[in-house]
């Protein structure tokens, strides 16, 4: 069966052309930096966030842990969005395997962390706190763009306390297509910013760490301490080159389509969604009345799958059609008629 899969873009499968890409991609051993296909997206990357390396890393929970272990030694702190992926779903891996402190604040409705709340949250210089090394944000959150204003003023913030600015930019390109803006202006104020190419971008695996060169250095050592050396694994950077060619001006259809999606939900009585927050490719609702689990159900029956717990999320990706909102859109009638 043909399931209407809206859990996340992380359930994109490569496509026919991008098969086609990887057959014939150069491979070589990338523990020994021989990975010719590897070594090109990783240039790739670093050229197009203007930085100055990059790494091919299996995940964007890898990315991120290995970016924390890299700029915080055991026992520093890092702020973050009690929200943030970083926070609640990536095992809590940079405390438990980096040792990394993790002082989390709350995150606001827009996805941004209140300046105010993170100068709050900076450790004094005082033998019973940790100190504070690290200050993480998340472009997009739950689809929301953060703006780029709002970036430079955490870039003056940690400046100002001589900290380092990490970017969790897992969807850094749903960013850049919804706001207009260069991914090298959105990446300019970060230390070090994850892209995940496995999401909407439609690679079946991987992510890149960008950085400075020292800083990359570490992170390649650490990653290989967790056992993230990769061989011949070109064949799947060549999925990364052709996503960051083929992949990205399209996320646009994505976006059109999560708006479309929204609005006709939104049309409906008993259906609790903003309109404001469909930035990009996630639409976030709530049913007004009845249970959650009912309609997940309902749905499943009818070959079309989202997630969630209270508030429901639907993502569109590479693999959602026009025709398919239409029938998401016609499945939520029918289940709120009945
Ligand atoms: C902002 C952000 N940063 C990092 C990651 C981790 O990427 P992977 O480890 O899955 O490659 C995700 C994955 N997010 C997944 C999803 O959205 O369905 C799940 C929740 O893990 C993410 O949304």
């Amino acid at each position: 069966m043909r399931y209407i899969d809206l859990r996340s873009d992380t359930v994109t499968r490569p496509t026919e052309a991008m098969r086609q890409s990887m057959l014939h991609a150069e491979v070589g051993d990338d523990v020994y930096g021989e990975d010719p296909t590897i070594n090109a997206l990783e240039r790739r990357g670093a050229e197009l966030l203007g930085k100055e390396a990059a790494l091919f890393v299996p995940s964007g929970t890898m990315s991120n842990l290995l970016a924390m272990m890299s700029h915080c030694q055991r026992g520093e702190g890092a702020i973050l969005g009690s929200a943030s992926h970083i926070y609640r779903y990536e095992a809590q891996g940079s405390a438990v395997l980096g040792s990394v402190a993790l002082q989390s604040v709350p995150m606001q409705a827009d996805g941004t962390l209140a300046l105010e709340d993170v100068r709050a949250a900076i450790a004094p210089d005082d033998a019973h706190f940790v100190q504070t090394r690290l200050v993480c944000l998340e472009n997009t959150h739950n689809g929301k763009v953060l703006p780029l204003s709002y970036l430079r003023e955490m870039r003056a913030l940690v400046d100002e306390h001589g900290l380092r600015l990490h970017l969790d930019g897992a969807r850094l390109f749903n960013a850049v297509v919804a706001s207009g803006e260069p991914v090298a202006a959105i990446a300019a104020p970060f230390d070090s910013v994850s892209v995940c190419l496995s999401k909407g971008l439609g690679a079946p695996v991987g992510s890149l760490l960008v950085g400075s060169s020292p800083f990359i250095a570490r992170a390649r050592r650490l990653r290989k301490m967790l056992g993230g050396g990769m061989r011949q694994a070109g064949i799947l950077a060549q999925a990364g080159l052709f996503a960051l060619d083929q992949h990205v001006a399209r996320l646009a259809d994505d976006h059109r389509r999560a708006r479309r999606l929204a609005e006709g939900l939104a049309a409906l009585p008993g259906i609790v969604l903003n309109l404001g927050e469909v930035q990009t490719n996630m639409v976030f609702l709530r049913l007004a009345k009845g249970e959650s689990a009912e309609l997940l159900a309902f749905m499943k029956e009818r070959g079309i799958l989202f997630s969630g717990y209270g508030e429901l999320r639907l993502v569109t990706h590479l693999q959602i059609t026009d025709d398919d909102i239409d029938e998401v859109i016609d499945a939520f009638t029918e289940f709120l008629n009945d």
